[in-house]
């Protein structure tokens, strides 16, 4: 029997409160590590044991997958190994989503093997909806796609807010079309169609209010609009309903984050209670003071007192380095002085960062793991095996089946697959239904009639193996006959590569599901929703320092963090513009920071490779709101007149002025040859900015639209639109190939050709 009373005293006053208030809506509104996830689990254990109420019908709503199953074990704990502590639903909002879609989707017309679309296999089917159009010329649709669903809007709906033409309304219209007749939902739907099925299905709403008595909301400051909408449906009359959140650490706003969520509760759950804790258990008075001292910059955040007992321990250090390998170089000495390893974690702002430490890790045998990054499920050919598997669950699914049908090739070129689809009208879509027709039908080339019939006798084969329940071997039948195997082996060979490793871990990880088509569907459904998790170790499970993404931080904790590429265009990001997106950031920084006990580093590097090219770095705005008494700093700042100081690099420093001082527009071939950096969806979009490095005079217009240019990386090309953003102006360049570029005029490394 768990002690409850011992966990209870164990509370400061206002969270004892919070986990006793069980009538009255609940919010409770607290920064950084000041125990709201403790409460939420606490309040779990405490509602089961005192207050009887069963453990089912207990949901509780977490941010992130591996936030769910760090819950599930803290209240696991908590209830000393009671067994109904299984019974909770603890989920993220697309997780449960997905489990209630399974369990009633047919209401809707979903069938219960739906599988989930991730933005690249959306990408494809948007793009098959439009063959004229370039995938490259699809992703912003795809992305404003997604974003209206993050809001709830559907094709139908007033789309205005969203300032889109009738063009958009009728892709949105297409793809959703697409998507519903084939059987499979995006991320966003698991959703929106939940909140379709509950508001069409009073039936189902009444199971779900009876169902749940309880609900938790942990990170409420990150919901959308959308999540939002679900939630108010999930709580029945009889609900008692508690979120927990901060407004400072709302982070994903573009995902359709709305903070004013969690500001407008009240004002949706009449005779809501607000708790604010006060009390940081987290982080030393030292590094609290970093956080907040930059927070505070904000404008129109609630306001939080936030105290530590902690005011023992050291100043947080500022390190300015040489560049990305200095930077883990001074990481790896500090590692290496104590191999508190597992202690310890570096943040970084952009996955593309991770190579640098991962690299000098390797080289310096520093045990580390990589958190959500360079993701398994992303690489191409553990797509490929996903592709046969998702396709053995859903015959309907043509993203899938045109990924698969020809590789590697099996003489079914583009013409024989137009001939396979055009059987499309005289099925109900399945796409082996079709290739049966077209088998029959005596359309295709001898050598595409033999390719479609393997395939499909390979299929056959496979659906007979799992619906005789043998599930590993059914997806090594279909690895192997499908020819992936040879291929990649081939591959691997060729290039030193682990591909065949990764098939296998793939294979692996199956083998702990149940084997049927359940657990196949159950195993792409954890997949899809958390790619991390699966095919690479537990990160728990493995020693090591932490390699991370701020955003991939929330709600954890280390004893020592490293916070990398403190500087501007990296940190704050390059996207950031307007005084919101800077807002963002700085709720970004204040969450890396809020993640350290006891050690805090701030590292800022002069130069930095970024797309292969050195880009003379700023440091951050960030820095420059820290007061200086509160972080001792070590090296000299860039960009400072005592740059000659820091040895061997001041030639590096001489030649960052020599590129602001040249940056005149049609003559300045610096020696560093800019600093271009990609940004985008998917790592695909090709628009290019040069860095904004210092503002100077108007000089007025630079460039006119039509003006041709030339440019050393990429050649000839024409300027097509001219904006003015703030005081400066941007000009959008299309070079051969149509390739696409955006700089800032006075730095832009271009030549004028054929004026002056
Ligand atoms: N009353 C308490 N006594 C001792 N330790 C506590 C207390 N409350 C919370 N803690 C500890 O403080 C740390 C932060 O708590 P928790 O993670 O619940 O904070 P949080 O508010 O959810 O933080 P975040 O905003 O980062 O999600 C944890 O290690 C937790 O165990
Ligand atoms: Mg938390």
């Amino acid at each position: 029997m768990a002690d409850i009373e011992a966990m209870l005293d164990a509370l400061n006053d206002q969270q004892r409160e919070a986990v006793l208030e069980n009538g009255r809506p609940l919010l409770v509104l607290a920064g950084a590590g000041s125990g709201k996830t403790r409460v939420i689990t606490t309040k779990i254990a405490y509602a089961i044991e005192k207050l009887g109420i069963p453990a089912y019908k207990i949901l509780a709503v977490t941010f992130t997958n591996k936030a769910a199953s760090e819950m599930k074990q803290r209240v696991k704990v908590m209830l000393d190994g009671n067994a109904r502590a299984d019974e909770c639903t603890i989920r993220t909002f697309h997780s449960f989503g997905a489990w209630l879609l399974r369990r009633f989707g047919s209401e809707i017309g979903l069938a219960s093997n739906f599988t989930i679309y991730d933005d690249d296999d959306s990408l494809s089917l948007l793009a098959s909806c439009f063959p004229n159009y370039k995938k490259r010329e699809l992703e912003p649709v795809m992305r404003k796609i997604s974003y209206a669903k993050d809001r709830g809007l559907r094709p139908t709906d007033n789309l205005t807010s969203l300032k889109v033409d009738g063009t958009f309304k009728r892709m949105y219209e297409a793809y959703e079309r697409k998507l519903r007749s084939i059987g499979n939902v995006d991320f966003a739907d698991l959703i929106g169609r939940s909140i379709e099925l509950l508001e069409e299905k009073p039936g189902v709403l009444d199971w779900v209010h009876h169902r749940f008595s309880m609900i938790l909301v942990d990170e409420y400051q990150d919901s959308n609009a959308a999540q939002f909408n679900l939630l108010k449906l999930l709580v029945g009359p009889a609900c008692f309903i508690c979120v927990v959140g901060d407004d400072d650490q709302s982070i994903y706003r573009f995902r359709g984050a709305e903070v004013r969520n969690i500001l407008s509760f009240p004002e949706l759950y009449h005779g809501t209670r607000t708790i604010k804790l006060e009390q940081n258990y987290r982080s030393t008075k030292h590094i609290l003071d970093v956080a907040n001292s930059v927070i505070k910059n904000n404008k129109g955040r609630h306001d939080k007192k936030l105290w530590t007992a902690k005011t023992k321990g050291s100043k947080p250090n500022l390190l300015y380095i040489q560049d990305e390998q200095d930077e883990a170089m001074r990481v790896s000495n500090i590692l290496l002085s104590d191999k508190k390893f597992n202690e310890s974690a570096v943040l970084y702002r952009t996955n593309a960062q991770s190579v640098a430490f991962e690299t000098m890790f390797k080289r310096l045998s520093i045990p580390y793991k990589v958190v959500g990054a360079l993701q398994f499920y992303d690489r191409e050919e553990v797509k490929d095996a996903l592709a046969l598997l998702f396709l053995l669950t859903n015959e309907k699914d043509e993203v899938n089946f045109k990924r698969m049908i020809n590789k590697p090739a099996r003489g079914i070129g583009p013409g024989a697959l137009d001939s396979i689809l055009s059987f499309a009208s005289q099925t109900d879509g399945s796409l082996f239904a079709m290739l049966r027709l077209a088998i029959q039908g005596n359309i295709l080339s001898t050598k595409a009639k033999a390719g479609a019939s393997y395939f499909l006798r390979m299929f056959e084969h496979a659906q007979a193996m799992l619906g005789e329940g043998e599930l590993v071997d059914c997806a090594n039948f279909l690895i192997r006959e499908a020819g992936l195997l040879d291929y990649y082996q081939e591959l691997d060979s060729q290039n030193s590569t682990g591909k065949v490793g990764n098939l296998e871990a793939l294979v692996n990880a199956l083998s702990s599901y149940d084997s049927s088509l359940e657990g196949l569907l159950l195993f792409l459904e954890q997949l899809s929703l958390d790619p991390t998790t699966l095919g690479r170790e537990d990160p728990r499970d493995k020693e090591g320092v932490t390699l991370i993404t701020m955003h991939n931080t929330k709600g954890l904790e280390f004893d020592r963090v490293f916070v990398a590429g403190l500087e501007e265009e990296l940190f704050p990001g390059r996207a950031s513009e307007s005084d919101d997106d800077i807002e963002e950031e700085r709720r970004i920084f204040y969450v890396a920071v809020t993640r350290a006990r006891n050690e805090l580093y701030l590292l800022c590097a002069r130069a930095r490779k970024i797309w292969g090219r050195t880009s003379y770095q700023h440091p951050s705005r960030f820095l420059d709101e820290i007061d200086s008494s509160l972080v001792s700093v070590q090296g000299i700042r860039p960009g400072s007149l005592h740059a000659s100081g820091f040895e061997g690099f001041s030639s590096l420093g001489e030649k960052r002025r020599e590129h602001l001082s040249a940056a005149k527009p049609s003559s300045s071939w610096g020696s560093s040859g800019g600093s271009l950096i990609q940004k985008g969806f998917g790592g695909n979009a090709k628009t290019f900015t040069m860095k904004t490095v210092h503002d100077e005079a108007d000089a007025g217009p630079l460039f006119p639209v039509g003006q041709r240019v030339y440019s050393d990386s990429y050649g000839e090309g024409e300027v097509v639109n001219v904006r003015m953003n703030g005081d400066r102006e941007v000009i959008e360049v299309r070079f051969g190939g149509g390739r696409k570029a955006t700089f800032i005029s006075k730095f832009a490394q271009l030549e004028k050709i054929g004026s002056e």
